[in-house]
């Protein structure tokens, strides 16, 4: 059996991307989408030079003064006369230098007798207290990437650049549904042989915070005509299916995508949890059929379905991003497939936990962090260095 290492179904399964065309909204609306196109400012900011503190805007040459303060200088309203040697302006925070001033002296340093201003401290250094003109950017910079998310920030870096729109990726349209006879709504009554439904629910949180819409299919029974209805009717950008991914008598995610008219990319991964993921399209939509163990299902989650809903809704670098910590403890060599273990992350050393069976949610959900472990990794010891992603 040929088990596709990760980073390849990985770049296999960004492909089978389909991203909309763009939408321009506003910029409130426009926060937590990801850039259709390069962002440049329109503007310099600060256009002028501006001061940073509450004081008197001086000539540095004039320096140990005193000064007569000629007028005033406030954000939104500049002194428009010039200030010519032994004169000051009165000025505040973020209001523009007025002409023939190049420092600030802050109002902490200074006393004033009427209009005589004199030092009262060190006084600034030659452009002491000053932002100058283009200090943050300047007009045509790039501030944002095409396929950047636009984090508040960064919607707040465009405001201040001169936008009031921007071009940016659609909301992906991404169907969910749970398959397997035994699953029962969460909360209803149940049989000892029924299970409560919780895939869904945390697909649903593993994508709530990305531009994304949901179409709950809700729980589809082990039977192909029942599977093969959803599938054909389903419109969506992404089909996204737990359970009945493996090779059971009951397990009939495959053969249902091929009879609605699918087509299988690649099935089985040389993943621990999450080997039998499959991955195919069907229509105009991307089919991932994740494994029904709840940890599997969580972990295909986190690698495959969050990074290509980004990627439908125009994210260009979706995959999760690792850091490094430092083993607590030693761990035995690892198999043929990549394995991501349920471990707890303190003080930068971090601990697997005791069981690592892929239907424990309980481990999962005390679980902070996930340890990479590279198919064939020798045995490691307490002190080393290990690769691990981090658990919202
Ligand atoms: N002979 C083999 N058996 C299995 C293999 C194999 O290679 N050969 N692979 C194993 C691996 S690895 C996994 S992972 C599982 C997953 O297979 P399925 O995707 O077919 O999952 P199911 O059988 O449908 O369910 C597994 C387990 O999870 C529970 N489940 C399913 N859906 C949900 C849900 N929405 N919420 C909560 N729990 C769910 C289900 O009741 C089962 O207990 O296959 C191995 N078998
Ligand atoms: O790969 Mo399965 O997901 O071990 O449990």
């Amino acid at each position: 059996m040929t088990l596709l290492p990760v980073a390849e179904a990985q770049t296999r399964v960004l492909a089978l991307a389909r991203p909309a065309a763009p939408e321009t909204l506003p910029l409130a609306k426009a926060l937590g989408r990801y850039a259709a196109t390069d962002v440049v400012a329109l503007r310099t900011q600060p256009a002028r030079p501006l001061s940073a503190m509450d004081g008197y805007a001086i000539r540095f040459d004039d320096l140990p003064g005193p000064w007569d303060v000629i007028g005033e200088s406030a954000a939104g309203a500049s002194f428009p006369g010039t200030v010519a040697p032994g004169q000051a302006a009165r000025i505040f925070t973020g209001a523009a230098m007025p002409t023939g001033t190049d420092c600030v002296l802050v109002q902490e340093e200074a006393t004033r007798d009427g209009t005589r201003l004199h030092l009262a401290g060190e006084g600034p250094v030659r452009g002491g207290n000053v932002r100058r003109a283009g200090l943050d950017f300047r007009e045509g910079d790039l501030l944002i990437a095409a396929g950047e998310r636009i984090t508040p920030a960064r919607a707040a870096l465009a405001a201040i650049a001169g936008h009031g729109t921007l071009s940016v990726g659609r909301r992906a349209r991404i169907a969910i549904a749970a398959t397997g006879d035994e699953l029962v709504p969460a909360g209803q009554p149940l049989r000892e042989d029924q299970l409560p439904e919780s895939n869904g629910l945390m697909l649903a949180g593993l994508l709530a915070d990305l531009p994304v819409d949901r179409i709950d299919l809700g729980i589809l029974p082990d039977r192909m005509d029942a599977l093969v209805d959803a599938f054909r009717a389903v419109d969506c950008d992404l089909l996204v299916t737990t359970g009945g991914a493996s090779v059971g008598d009951h397990d009939l995610v495959r053969p249902a995508l091929a009879a609605a008219g699918g087509e299988l990319d690649f099935w089985r991964i040389a993943l621990r949890p999450g080997k039998p993921m499959l991955a195919g399209r069907l229509r105009d939509a991307a089919v991932l059929g994740l494994p029904g163990n709840p940890v599997s299902s969580f972990i295909t989650a986190l690698l495959f379905v969050r990074p290509l809903a980004a990627r439908i809704a125009g994210a260009a670098d979706p995959m999760p991003r690792a850091i490094r910590a430092t083993l607590a403890h030693p761990l035995p060599a690892n198999g043929p497939r990549q394995d991501y273990l349920r471990a707890t992350l303190i003080d930068g050393q971090v601990s697997t936990a005791a069981i690592q069976d892929s239907s424990m949610l309980r481990t999962l959900a005390r679980s902070d962090c996930l340890i990479v472990r590279a198919p064939h990794a020798p045995a490691a010891d307490a002190g080393d260095s290990a690769e691990i992603l981090q658990l919202a």
